[in-house]
């Protein structure tokens, strides 16, 4: 079986050709490809279906729209709705492979149609859809509780705005939360604005532990930022805080630097999208023991 691997700002897939839906993708086989030790590594695959072969009736009703599903997999095992790093990476892998071609054109995933919009290279933008905010959430890590916002992007986000900065967070454990608040499980950011619309992000993924950037996590922290307005992050907590309308966000993680605009109607990410290397398994290895 073909592979090929590929990064946005360093969060890194593995991506699976798998055109005709014929692959049986049990959670244990994602895990020992996404194994860095063991397996290629990485923080999650991206299997490239054609929508029409997805295997769920779901994504399948769109197939009239998007030639192509995401099928987006953790890096142990499990499934999530979206992947805006994923997105751009898969976006360009399709380009690079001759299976799209540059332009804009839509990507079916389990959290519904996304618009992409690449060249014949360069950055990948996608129209990663309306943030919903969802109140406010609590986060614990190394003994201390960090009160957020849930942000929903198709994915469920805490977005937690902190004064320090960000590279001091220990990250080596996963932050807790009330379960009673994310029947799901939850991507948790940790956020601080350094500047004008420009914010720095760390994030511990569900599925996935820390990695060194999230799509869609920086859409939600942007959009987070952005309802707190000029007032702060305190003012949303207090009931005020308006937001910005239409806004541009830097936003810089552990592995570069992405673009986030929130124009009150949607959201559109922007940054790399860097196909790395083109391999074969070996089936001994991945069908073995
Ligand atoms: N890294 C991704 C998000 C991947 C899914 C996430 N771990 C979840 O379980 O929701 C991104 O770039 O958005």
């Amino acid at each position: 079986m073909r592979f090929v691997k590929g990064h946005g700002t360093e969060n890194d897939f593995v991506i699976l050709p798998d055109p005709d839906g014929a692959l049986e993708l049990s959670p244990e086989t994602v895990a020992r490809l996404c194994d860095r030790r063991a397996g290629i590594g990485g923080d999650g695959v991206l299997r490239a279906v054609r929508t029409k072969a997805a295997g769920d009736p779901a994504v399948e009703a769109l197939a009239g729209e998007a030639e192509w599903f995401m099928d987006y997999r953790n890096a142990d095992g499990s499934v999530a709705e979206m992947c805006g790093n994923g997105v751009r990476v898969f976006a360009r892998y399709l380009v690079d492979a001759g299976l799209a071609a540059p332009g804009g054109w839509d990507l079916a995933t389990r959290a519904g149609l996304r618009r992409v919009t690449l060249g014949a290279s360069g950055d990948v933008s996608v129209d990663m859809g309306p943030p919903r905010h969802l109140g406010g959430g609590e986060a614990s890590l190394g003994g201390r509780t960090y009160r957020g916002r849930r942000v929903s992007m198709g994915n469920p986000h805490l977005a937690c705005a902190i004064d320090e900065p960000v590279a001091g967070l220990d990250l080596t454990r996963a932050p807790g939360f009330d379960p009673a608040a994310f029947p799901d499980g939850v991507n948790v950011e940790f956020y601080r604005r350094v500047g004008e619309r420009h914010l720095e992000m760390r994030v511990y993924e569900r599925g996935s532990g820390e990695t060194r950037s999230c799509g869609t996590g920086t859409v939600a922290v942007a959009a987070a930022a952005a309802l707190a307005g000029n007032g702060g992050d305190q003012a949303v907590e207090a009931g005020a805080g308006a937001g910005d309308a239409t806004s541009e966000w830097t936003v810089d993680v552990p592995g570069g630097r992405v673009v986030v605009t929130l124009d009150g109607r949607t959201s559109h990410l922007r940054g790399p999208a860097v196909l790395v290397a083109d391999g074969e398994f070996r089936n001994d290895w991945l069908y073995g023991a």
